[in-house]
């Protein structure tokens, strides 16, 4: 089938086509009821299930199609946003690919702290951050700055063993790659984490798009919450309803027992083993906890 002429009238959503970012992509995708198949090799799937097109791009390009309009939707890494300089709208922080772009040493160095690096090389593939962190500190415009920016598109953390920049500006999560690199962090330009973004001036049906930010938004409240029920005696209610006051308030049913009633309540899931506890310790019984397989909040 010849993809791209049956775009028209469906809404373009932008997806990183491999990376960081993909599974859980794919995930949101799924957790929404946004069905596709893509097939190998192409970069455009049209959703069998909503009048959608997903457009599978490199994350760096995401925020370009997007601000000019080319896609309604997109999902990329609030760096790329940044870095790209472009305006759109952050509905939706999705609070996966999580990490921060810092400025690196080598460990052993002379450099403590990012003003001694005035002057010196730093490779990055994130210039224009770099470029305006650097030339901030330097405090001038940066077609004044006498840092040098340049450019490589991965493996950042070998420049500065291979003596092409005496510092680096390079995204970090766990720090593996910069210990294993020999180098440190002296200062943090950005923190970043996985945005839905929007156009500005979307060109597809309001309501679609807003059906879509809703979905998304039950996917995520799905993750972060379980399904919590106990019987609770009457005589604690008071002290039990204060462990789960629930994200509106919680539900309490009478039961075929006098002195109890039963309630039920969304928990948060980090919280759950501490929220588990405090119910036992207040005199609740038969605590059960369920998975949340979506919603709708
Ligand atoms: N270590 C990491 N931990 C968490 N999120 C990351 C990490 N590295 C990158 N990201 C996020 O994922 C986005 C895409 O990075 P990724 O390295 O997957 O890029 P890519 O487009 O696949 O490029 P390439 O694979 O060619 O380097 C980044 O912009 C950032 O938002
Ligand atoms: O702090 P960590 O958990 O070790 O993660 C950081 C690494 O992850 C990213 O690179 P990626 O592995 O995506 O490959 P790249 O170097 O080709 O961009 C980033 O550029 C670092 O190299």
């Amino acid at each position: 089938m010849d993809l791209v002429n049956h775009l028209e009238d469906r809404l373009l959503f932008a997806i990183p086509k491999k990376g960081r970012l993909y599974n859980k992509c794919v995930e949101i995708l799924n957790g929404s009821d946004i069905k596709f198949h893509r097939s190998q090799r192409l970069d455009i799937a049209l959703s069998t299930s909503l009048p959608i097109a997903l457009i599978f791009l490199p994350a760096a390009d995401i925020p370009m199609f997007v601000g000019e309009g080319k896609c309604d939707l997109g999902i990329t890494g609030y760096d790329q946003v940044r870095e790209a300089d472009i305006d759109v709208e952050l509905p939706i922080d999705l609070e996966f690919g999580k990490c921060k772009l810092q400025v690196q040493v080598p460990a052993n160095g002379p450099y403590k702290d990012p003003s001694e690096l005035i002057g010196k090389t730093i490779v990055s593939s994130f210039t224009n951050l770099a470029s305006k962190y650097f030339a901030d500190l330097e405090g001038v415009p940066v077609d004044k700055m006498t840092t040098k920016i340049k450019y490589v598109g991965g493996s950042v953390e070998a420049s500065c063993a291979l003596g092409v920049a005496d510092a680096i500006v390079d995204l970090v999560e766990s720090g593996e790659t910069m210990r294993a690199a020999g180098l440190t962090d002296i200062a943090t330009v950005l923190d970043t984490s996985a945005h839905l973004i929007q156009s500005k001036n979307p060109k597809s049906d309001k309501d679609l798009i807003e059906t879509i930010k809703s979905r998304i938004e039950g996917v995520m409240a799905a993750q972060k919450y379980v399904y919590c029920t106990y019987n609770a005696p009457k005589s604690n209610l008071k002290n039990l309803l204060k462990v789960t006051p629930g994200r509106k308030a919680p539900t309490i049913q009478n039961i075929d027992d006098e002195g109890w009633v039963a309630v039920s309540s969304m928990i948060e899931r980090k919280q759950k083993g501490v929220i588990l506890d405090e119910l036992k310790k207040e005199g609740a019984t038969d605590i059960l906890v369920f998975e949340v397989s979506n919603c709708r909040v």
